[in-house]
């Protein structure tokens, strides 16, 4: 099997990484400064043990690949680059006839319950992968993931479920697993990416704030809560998240790093010109419309983030009186 990781950031980089150090063919595929870096030395890759260096091969796009029948493309872009990615990727040739969309398995591995739908549209095969993966992007060509002994823990299936998983996802989790990446193969994905979403409305208020306000954070996932209640939409518990994770993925410090926070506080503090708010908190607000929900909290949340990514606010400093009168406007 050949891994291709479109997004080589932190979750990309590491399961990239890990794949790569553990035997596995992996292609990644960056941009920008992270590009370069990859280019010129590789992944640094550190973990609570150990730090490695690994000459993964990377590249910009289609154009410096030739795609063939046993590659596997696995998504990690943020779900806000999803539709560029797909668009980028899904008519790439394959080698021996077809192109990527009709003949290779994509894998959604990231954030968010709306990228799978939209493979969907131009992949025949997709697959949700929920992803909890502690992991920070330090600089151009250097991750650093805080999970031990395993990095992280998937829960991987078929898109739309029940349809069965097939090969190539049997092989992946048997590949990720070896390679310090507990991975399993569910019937259910989406149920355990609709429970990590509720748990991922918290980047926002991480990013915007460096002094936790547990009554908001109560207000967000109740809000969640109820809007997948009124949809019917099943979704996990933290309780069965937490049993699921054991003792797998305990997060340790790396050395000299400190965690830099949920990958949205990540984004704005690199200053990515967007954050994934849209398909987290906006996810809940769109989610509430369809279903009669209402959902101040995380509509506050979503404008409050969009507004510190437009002003460049750095992570934690947005003012908690502009917030509040935000949230006053969106309870209205
Ligand atoms: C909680 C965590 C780190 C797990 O992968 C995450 O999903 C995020 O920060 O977006």
């Amino acid at each position: 099997m050949h891994y291709v990781i479109i997004g080589a950031g932190a979750v990309g980089g590491t399961i990239g990484g890990r794949l790569h150090q553990h035997g596995h063919r992996v292609t990644l595929v960056a941009r920008g400064a992270q590009l370069a870096a990859l280019r010129d030395a590789g992944l640094r890759l550190a973990t609570p043990v150990a730090e490695h260096q690994l000459a993964v091969p990377v590249v910009a796009g289609p154009a410096e690949l030739e795609l063939t029948p046993d590659c596997t493309l696995i998504l990690t872009v943020k779900s806000q680059d999803t539709v560029a990615a797909l668009d980028t990727w899904a008519d790439v040739p394959v080698r021996g006839g077809g192109v990527a969309g009709d003949r290779l398995p994509l894998v959604c591995a990231q954030n968010g319950v709306a990228n799978e739908p939209a493979a969907l549209r131009r992949f025949a095969q997709v697959y949700a992968a929920c992803v909890w993966l502690p992991a920070t992007y330090l600089a151009a060509g250097t991750v650093a993931a805080q999970g031990h002994p395993y990095s992280g823990q998937l829960q991987l299936g078929r898109y739309p479920e029940p349809d069965p998983p097939g090969p190539a996802l049997e092989q992946l989790a048997a590949d990720l697993t070896g390679s310090a990446v507990a991975a399993s193969v569910r019937p259910d994905p989406m149920r355990w990416k609709y429970g990590k979403l509720l748990a991922n409305l918290a980047n926002g208020l991480d990013a915007l704030f460096d002094e936790r306000d547990p009554e908001l954070l109560t207000q967000v996932r109740d809000e969640g809560a109820a809007v997948l209640r009124a949809a019917g939409t099943p979704h996990t518990t933290r309780a069965e998240e937490a049993a699921e994770r054991g003792d797998r993925v305990e997060l340790r410090p790396v050395a000299g790093q400190r965690r830099a926070g949920s990958s949205t506080r990540q984004s704005l503090a690199r200053g990515a010109g967007s954050v994934e708010v849209d398909y987290l908190n906006g996810e809940i607000v769109l989610l509430g419309r369809r279903h009669g929900v209402e959902t101040p909290a995380n509509l506050a949340v979503q404008r409050a983030v969009r507004r510190a990514v437009h002003d460049g606010t750095a992570p934690g400093q947005f003012p908690v009186a502009e917030f509040r009168a935000i949230l006053a406007a969106s309870d209205s």
